[in-house]
Formats: C-alpha cells, sequence, structure tokens
C-alpha cells in the first residue's frame, strides 16, 4: 500500500499518546451521540454471545481505549440481559507503534484485544465477521499523495490551482470507496460503522477547514526557508499532503454508490463544542507535529522539518487572531451507517 507515515509513537514530549488531546476533546463531542446511533441502529448477532468490535485507524492510543469502552457500553446498552463477550480488534498500519498501544490497555478492560495490522483500504478481517467498526480522526489520511499541476508553494490544496484540488477529491473518493467496499464484505448484516471525520458543510471550499489554515501556514513557512536558501521551491511545490476533509455530499456520493449501507445519522458537529475558551495554537502546532513530522521528514529532512517547525511557532500569535476572527466551527462529521 506505498509509504506509511505513523503517528509519533512511544511517549515522549512530541509524541502522539501526549498529544492527542483534539482528538480526545473531538470524540468527546459526538460521544453521546455515537452512544445512542449505536443503541438505536444495531441490529444484529442477537444469536451468538461473542460480539467484535473493530477500531480502525486505533494510532497508539489512549484515544482509542476511550472510544472502545463507549462501543461496548451501547452494545451492552442494547443487549442489557445477556453476558457478552467482546473481541477487540485494534487496527493500523504495521508500522504503528502497537508496543505503546499493548503496554498501556486498561488493566480493568472487559474484552480480548488483538492487534490487526494493514491498511483500512484493503480487506482487514473475514466476511461478515465484524459487529461494530469504527474510526475517528483517521479517513482524512489519503492512500498516497495527490498529483496535479504543479502546487505552487503550497503544501495542501487550500488555494491550490484547480487540478490540484481536483486530483485531491479524486483521490478520496478512490480510497473511501476502497475502503466502503471492505467495510461491506466484514460487518454483518445489521452491523453499525461509526465514521468521525474532518469534514465540511457543502458549498464552503473544504480547504477552509481550521486543519487547511495550518496547512497553509506550512506552506508560508517553508517558502520563507525557500527564500532563504534553505530549501528548494521546486520541492515544495511538488509535495502535497495526503490529508483531505470531504464535504458532506462527497461522502454521502460515495456511501451511496457502495450501496450497503444505509445512512442512519450524518450530520457536521462542533468538535470543540464542550471546550470552553480559546484555541491554543502553540498546543495545537505541538498536536500536528506528532501526526505529521514523520512525513514532512521524509521529503524534507529533518532539518528543514525543525525549523519549518520553529517558523509555524513563530507565527502562533498570528494564527491565533486568525482563529479568533471567527471561523467555520462545525468541522467535524459524524456519520452512523448500517450494513442493510
Ligand atoms: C490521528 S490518528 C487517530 C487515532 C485515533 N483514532 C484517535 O481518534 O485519536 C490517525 C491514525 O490513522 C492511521 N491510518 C491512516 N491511514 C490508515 C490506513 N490506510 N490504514 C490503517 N490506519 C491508517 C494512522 O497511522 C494513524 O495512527
Ligand atoms: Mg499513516
Amino acid at each position: 500500500m506505498g509509504e506509511t507515515f505513523p503517528m509519533i509513537g512511544g511517549v515522549s514530549e512530541y509524541s502522539y499518546t501526549k498529544n492527542s488531546t483534539y482528538q480526545k476533546q473531538a470524540s468527546n463531542a459526538v460521544k453521546e451521540m455515537i452512544d445512542e446511533a449505536v443503541v438505536e441502529s444495531l441490529d444484529a448477532g442477537s444469536t451468538s454471545t461473542k460480539v467484535s468490535i473493530a477500531d480502525l485507524g486505533c494510532s497508539v492510543g489512549p484515544n482509542t481505549f476511550f472510544t472502545v469502552q463507549n462501543l461496548i457500553e451501547a452494545v451492552q446498552k442494547k443487549r442489557p440481559s445477556e453476558t457478552l463477550e467482546f473481541q477487540v480488534f485494534f487496527n493500523d498500519h504495521s508500522s504503528n507503534d502497537f508496543n505503546t498501544l499493548f503496554s498501556t490497555l486498561p488493566p480493568e478492560r472487559q474484552y480480548h484485544a488483538a492487534a490487526v495490522p494493514g491498511s483500512f483500504h484493503g480487506r482487514l478481517f473475514p466476511r461478515s465477521s465484524i459487529t461494530v467498526a469504527h474510526s475517528s480522526h483517521a479517513l482524512q489520511w489519503l492512500s498516497k499523495q495527490p498529483q496535479g499541476a504543479p502546487n505552487e508553494g503550497r503544501v495542501h490544496n487550500r488555494g491550490a490551482p484547480e487540478d490540484v484540488v481536483k486530483s485531491y477529491s479524486d483521490q478520496y473518493e478512490k480510497d473511501l470507496s476502497c475502503f466502503m467496499r471492505a467495510r461491506a464484505e466484514e460487518i454483518v448484516k445489521g452491523g453499525v460503522l461509526v465514521l468521525v471525520v474532518p469534514g465540511t458543510p457543502d458549498g464552503v471550499s473544504h480547504s477552509d477547514h481550521p486543519a487547511g489554515v495550518m496547512f497553509s501556514y506550512f506552506g508560508h513557512s517553508l517558502m520563507e526557508l525557500a527564500n532563504e536558501g534553505v530549501v528548494d521551491k521546486e520541492k515544495i511545490d511538488k509535495f502535497n499532503l495526503p490529508i483531505y476533509a470531504p464535504a458532506m455530499g462527497e461522502m454521502k456520493r460515495v456511501i451511496e454508490n457502495n450501496g450497503c449501507f444505509s445512512i442512519e445519522k450524518m450530520e457536521l458537529t462542533d468538535p470543540m463544542s464542550k471546550v470552553d475558551g480559546p484555541i491554543d495554537v502553540a498546543n495545537l502546532i505541538m498536536h500536528m507535529r506528532a501526526g505529521l513530522e514523520g512525513i514532512f521528514s521524509a521529503h524534507f529532512g529533518d532539518s528543514v522539518v525543525e525549523k519549518m517547525f520553529a517558523k509555524i511557532s513563530d507565527k502562533a500569535q498570528e494564527i491565533s487572531h486568525f482563529f479568533e476572527s471567527g471561523f467555520s466551527k462545525s468541522t467535524q462529521l459524524l456519520v452512523v451507517l448500517k450494513r442493510k
């Protein structure tokens, strides 16, 4: 499946474990909605007391542990009178730091844990074997860099030439179609698929997603380094960060084309609805670093990336002003699907 760029593993200052509270807060914002939707929609497995749950793109924890616990509680709510046994599959690329994941599993867990390495764009499980599958903050990763015209001084599709933007949306639709095809085979009839992804309202440019704004600062910072002779501009033009936040209609089209799932819920939500106060941009930069350092380093080298993050940090105040000036807040798409 090509190269993969895992979140920073371990438990150091820059690790995903220490820099994933935004994703946790964002998941918290939709926790009750997921809970309700699973209780309402789940219509599977009543003949077996074994329940299989999969978290796709789980990373290293701890967020995946909260997710899995919530899903288990929702299933128990649905089937209160039964003694259920839970099998949980933690999936990510094989380069993910599964050692950290397994050494930090909650000791009081009521499930059997297993890792399933590999890309969720392909098959991971036997046919009709999964009761509930979930994926949060992972499907925005494209399977490869979209290739279009040179992306003049940018690293993303924000403000990019039309054919760059189109190659992003084409790649996304291709990847999501593969994902849906695989899940359609694996999830049992009446089983549920929950997706939490960055998204944008129809009609709003998806590049105006807050992450897209951050990515344009990555581009500005690299261009400053190009002007200082630290990096080639051509290298920046060629690089397209393989991350995409779809419009709701785009997502819906792929699901409907797949045809195997009914849409139980599809809603844009505010990922920070349970958090008071303004965005802490310095902290946001640390979060982005935990997720993106690997892919930037592979293309630009460690020393350029170190300088790039220093430049972005210098712009923290400017970025804060930008976010304070009012911004579309409904940027998290929650999708709950039921296998027909
Ligand atoms: C930002 S982390 C999200 C982790 C966790 N789900 C959360 O909400 O905090 C995204 C994860 O998705 C994984 N990922 C991206 N593309 C993937 C693919 N094609 N197959 C499996 N995992 C993938 C990455 O390796 C990364 O660990
Ligand atoms: Mg990756």
